[in-house]
């Protein structure tokens, strides 16, 4: 076994992807909860990738201590904790899981819808400290009520097809154009999905456009009586709003699993003004926590990683042109990460030609800032001047990395 490199898992990873990477030479720490910036500053120099999950920033400042980072892994959905422009000028690609976790979110928000319209919360809490309250005063079926889906992706998509299993009529509201599923109905503004709903369920990403997306007047706007559902991010509901919201009557009962601000770990205190309110139901951003999601998350994304980082492959990354170059025998491999200005391949072209290199394979993708060229060259051209082809293109002016995989 060789050593590939050293990789930091944060946030409690699963011990799969640990097993994954270690099979395939690399060392890998394994944390159990985010660290704060500066620490993070630390421990990330020497690190080839880092694992994280929803809770590590990412940060320039973590990106610019991060001496020897070659990729990202997000063992989840979200990529907003990470500055993603910034490791793209850095040539750093980052990849996540995009729908690993995705149905361990929607039976969720099924629960919950039941959970809200029956008070499941209130009569839990109350039988655990002696209180029988057998009534069935504020208690719905949630059959034949409407559903306002916000955010009609992956997750959207996965929450409206059950719903209607239930018989909910659902509506929902993107701000892309998207599918209908079965009998699922756009709605033509987020006004309108808010003014006709009973349950408003929300799934959209953490973005300039959904910071605070519900407050206190799309609050107003929802039905007397309704319920909010956030399982997103922290940042798309005004807190104190929908407490308000609560405590007014207004609203009938919220259930929530993202906050503004979350503990670290698991020994962190987590304060809220939603706590001990009526028919708020509070979990720990605990959407994606699924056996079944984390296994397969842990498997998907650290081969994601080794496949990035053995053979260049970068299908999938987030910030990054996707490109790959199917494996073969009997060849060796560069990547080659470049300022995405005119002339670049001429000039690795050149480099090539000057050793009398021959080239076997060569794919190139670009985005507006950056370009990505995988090459295989032979065995022979490898042994002969490997190295040096690769110190001649590290030394171009628009180089930002290059590599000789193996
Ligand atoms: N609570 C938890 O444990 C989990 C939370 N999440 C969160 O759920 C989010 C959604 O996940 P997916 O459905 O997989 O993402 P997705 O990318 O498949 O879907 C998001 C949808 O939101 C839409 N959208 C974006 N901005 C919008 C706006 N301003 N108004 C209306 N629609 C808008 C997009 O067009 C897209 O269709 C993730 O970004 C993540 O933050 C994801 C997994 C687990
Ligand atoms: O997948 C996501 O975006 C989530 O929010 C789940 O986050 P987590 O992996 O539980 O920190």
């Amino acid at each position: 076994m060789t050593d590939a490199g050293r990789i930091l898992l944060l946030e409690n990873i699963h011990p799969d992807a640990r097993a994954n990477l270690e099979a395939e030479g690399f060392e890998v720490e394994l944390l159990k909860k985010a660290l704060p910036e500066d620490e993070l500053c630390e421990r990330i120099k020497g690190v080839v990738a880092v694992g994280l999950r929803s809770k590590t920033t990412i940060t320039p400042k973590v990106l610019a201590a991060a001496d020897r980072l070659r990729a990202i892994g997000a063992f989840c959905i979200g990529t907003n904790q990470i500055a993603l422009d910034e490791a793209n000028r850095r040539g750093i690609p980052a990849f996540n899981a995009p729908f690993s976790n995705t149905r361990s979110v929607a039976e969720m928000m099924m629960c919950e819808i039941v959970m809200l319209a029956r008070r499941f919360g209130d009569r839990n809490n109350e039988m655990h400290r002696g209180v029988w309250t057998k009534s069935a005063e504020g208690s719905r079926e949630i059959r034949g009520k409407t559903l306002g889906i916000v955010g009609y992706g992956h997750i959207g998509r996965q929450v409206g097809v059950l719903a209607e299993a239930f018989g909910m009529n659902v509506l929902f509201f993107d701000v892309s154009a998207r599918l209908p599923m079965g009998n699922n109905r756009a709605a033509q503004s987020l006004e309108e999905l808010l003014e006709k709903s009973d349950f408003v369920t929300l799934h959209v990403p953490e973005t300039p456009s959904t910071k605070d997306m519900i407050g206190q007047k799309q609050i107003a706007l929802m039905k007397k009586g309704a319920y909010l559902i956030n399982a997103s991010r922290g940042t798309v509901v005004d807190i104190p709003a929908l407490a308000e919201g609560i405590k007014t009557g207004h609203l009938g009962g919220a259930a929530i699993d993202v906050f503004p601000v979350e503990p670290e770990g698991n020994d962190g205190r987590f304060v809220s003004e939603l706590q001990s309110l009526p028919n708020v139901v509070l979990t720990p951003h605990i959407g994606g926590s699924t056996a079944e999601a984390q296994v397969a998350i842990g498997h998907e994304v650290s081969n994601t990683l080794i496949r990035f980082l053995k053979y260049g492959a970068t299908n999938g990354a987030v910030n990054f042109p996707n490109a790959e170059l199917p494996k073969r025998d009997g060849v060796h491999r560069f990547t080659h990460v470049h300022r995405n200005v005119p002339g670049v391949l001429r000039d690795v072209n050149r480099i090539v030609s000057e050793a009398s290199a021959n080239v076997v394979g060569q794919v190139l993708a670009t985005d507006a800032n950056i370009g990505y060229l995988v090459m295989d060259v032979s065995e022979e051209t490898a042994r002969r001047v490997g190295e040096e082809l690769c110190q001649r293109m590290a030394e171009l002016p628009t180089t930002i990395s290059a590599t000789l995989l193996y």
